[in-house]
């Protein structure tokens, strides 16, 4: 909202139809975050994995996860927005490795007792109190490459 607001303050910074953006999906509204971490809690329980459900395994399981995730995009080189060129099985592929990711960072969070959807929330300020979008438009710059 603040973004867009500056954005029309300054006629010469682009709104997001007049530059090549391609279309933006939205997700589904359900389920949330929490409703994640309360199924994959039930099926857990429901397997008695708790005990093997500690926080350094879940990292590890995350990360193996992220890593099959880079496997489907491994060799391809560069992939367009909406992966025009992907077959339907490898959207599929994708959408359970992704979904795999999530779910066990939801439960690494959990089980680190950091309330996720808040600390998102927290974190995407600090983002942009380090990142103003008036002085970042249009690079990729690292915060500490700035100076002022
Ligand atoms: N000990 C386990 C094993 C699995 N899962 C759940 C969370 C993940 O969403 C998914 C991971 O299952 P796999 O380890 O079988 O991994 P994949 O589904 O990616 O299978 P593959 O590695 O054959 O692609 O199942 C879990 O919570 N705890």
């Amino acid at each position: 909202m603040a973004e867009r607001a500056e954005n029309q303050a300054d006629p010469k910074t682009p709104t997001e139809n007049e530059t090549n953006a391609p279309e933006r999906i939205s997700f589904s509204a359900k389920p949330t975050l929490e409703d994640i971490r309360r199924l994959q809690a039930q099926f857990t329980d429901e397997r008695d994995w708790n005990q093997y459900h500690q926080p350094r395994n879940l990292l590890l399981a995350l990360v193996g996860e992220v890593g099959e995730v880079s496997e489907l995009f491994q060799w391809k080189g560069e992939v367009a927005e909406g992966l025009p060129d992907w077959s339907e099985q490898e959207r599929m592929a994708l959408s359970h490795e992704l979904s795999d990711v999530l779910i066990y960072l939801v439960e690494l969070a959990e089980k680190c007792h950091v309330d996720l959807p808040r600390a998102v929330l927290e974190k995407m300020e600090l983002n942009r109190i380090k990142y103003p979008a008036s002085k970042v438009h249009g690079s990729a710059k690292k915060y500490t490459e700035y100076q002022d």
